[in-house]
């Protein structure tokens, strides 16, 4: 029955007359026919790229979860190795070089100030606690080796190990200030200024000079690769969003595709179960579309499509969902709407379509669409409740188009 209803509609006389004549009244007729929803199936699809909305520039600042997890593992075991390690120069202090015994005491602690930062991170899972109090901490471990000259004097090495770890746990402003400072503090402390303000440890000149240039490159180096990583991040991250925006939406009026239709009429189908929050769906369809198309030409085809869409999107509420779920077929999706709103809407919409006429290639065209209005019932499942709409789209197509067909309107019997 219902097949060879889906196929009555498709041979029905009155589909594909021509569009371009006068908009009919709307009345609304009862009726009983059924048809399922595979007879709108498009016969081709005709791909032609719209002006998509571009996705949002994001905040280049912001941090995806996974950056910020990457950050928590990656400062975790800096913390630890550089809590390790000094201990162990600690030790050797206390037992087999011959610097001064405080300088152990110093890198103990500040060890241990490392680690009891990471044991406040698992009590407060606070990635800025971490994350500042490790750069901190770090700070002070350099500040102290370059100018105590620990071993030997060969403690200063550790410096170049602060521009890449600066540049990727914190910002590059941050990376770029401390880098900054952090180097022209070094080179005045290098200077004879420098020994007698800071009591810096004695290089000789050949180490200094090589110690201030290998570090400034080292910094340069960070700086480049760092804002590289971020860039190829970046870009990573749009290019994610805009294949989901085109896994998502319709090229030709940048709607939600059918995909994305069903996922929303899924979701407002649990809330429905879940709240009894109830909604209702538009179906809506342009009148002789095909008549459209090979009188006009596809180009024109296409036009009247995005104005359609926007006509529709332009009737709605921001929360509602407009979807193109066929060549020229539309759902529109009402949540917290009963069935009495949806009608009001689907008439705004209806009465705007015929009022302003539809341009395409500069000429006013004379567009009119159909509408099949239904709410959701508790006894329904989503496919029940799309039959039913597509059911009475059909009604309103059989019955002479350009109307709305509803429960209110009498359509059908038996509590339908
Ligand atoms: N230009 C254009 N045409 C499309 C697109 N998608 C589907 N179509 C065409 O839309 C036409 C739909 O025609 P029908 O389903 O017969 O419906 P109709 O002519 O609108 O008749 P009624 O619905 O009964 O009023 C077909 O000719 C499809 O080829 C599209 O994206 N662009």
């Amino acid at each position: 029955m219902p097949l060879s209803l889906a196929w009555a509609r498709q041979c029905n006389p009155h589909h594909g007359r021509n569009a371009l004549h006068g908009a009919h009244d709307p009345v609304q007729t009862p009726s009983c026919a059924l048809h399922f929803h595979g007879s709108q199936q498009l016969a081709r699809k005709i791909p032609v790229m719209a002006e998509a909305t571009p996705p949002t520039a994001p905040d280049p600042a912001s941090e995806s979860t996974e950056t910020r997890s990457d950050i928590v593992h990656l400062v975790r075991i800096l913390s630890l190795a550089a809590a390790l390690a000094l201990f162990f120069f600690s030790w050797r202090n206390a037992y087999l070089t011959a610097d001064p015994r405080w300088f152990g005491t110093v890198m103990a602690t500040l060890g241990g100030v490392l680690i009891a930062n990471l044991l406040l991170h698992l009590l407060t899972q606070n990635l800025a606690q971490l994350r500042w109090g490790f750069i901190v901490i770090i700070t002070a471990v350099l500040v102290f080796v370059a100018l105590s000259g620990v071993e030997q004097g060969s403690g200063v090495m550790w410096l170049h190990v602060y521009p890449p770890v600066v540049f990727y746990i914190s910002s590059p402003r941050f990376g770029i200030i401390s880098c900054v400072a952090g180097w022209l503090t070094l080179v005045v402390a290098l200077t004879p200024l420098g020994q007698l303000l800071f009591s810096v440890a004695e290089y000789p000149l050949p180490f200094r000079i090589v110690l201030a240039t290998s570090l400034a490159f080292v910094m340069v180096f960070s700086y480049l690769l760092d804002r590289a990583r971020r860039q190829h991040a970046e870009r990573l991250r749009q290019m994610a969003e805009i294949f989901e925006h085109a896994a998502t939406h319709d090229a030709l009026t940048n709607l939600a595709n059918r995909r994305e239709g069903t996922d929303r009429l899924a979701r407002e189908f649990a809330r429905f179960q879940r709240n009894d929050t109830p909604f209702s769906v538009i179906l809506a369809d342009i009148d002789h579309f095909k008549t459209i198309n090979d009188t006009l030409g596809h180009g024109v085809g296409d036009q009247v499509i995005q104005t359609i869409a926007t006509r529709l999107t332009s009737g709605c509420r921001k929360m509602d969902s407009v979807i193109r779920w066929g060549g020229e077929e539309f759902l529109v999706v009402l949540p917290g709407t009963a069935e009495s709103e949806a009608i009001t809407t689907a008439q705004r919409i209806r009465q705007q379509i015929v009022e302003q006429p539809v341009t395409a290639d500069g000429r006013p065209l004379e567009v009119t669409c159909s509408f099949g209005v239904a709410e959701i019932r508790p006894s329904d499942a989503i496919q029940t409740l799309l039959q039913r709409a597509d059911e009475r789209l059909y009604h309103a197509k059989t019955t002479g188009r350009n109307r709305i067909i509803s429960r209110r309107f009498g359509y059908g019997s038996g509590g339908r």
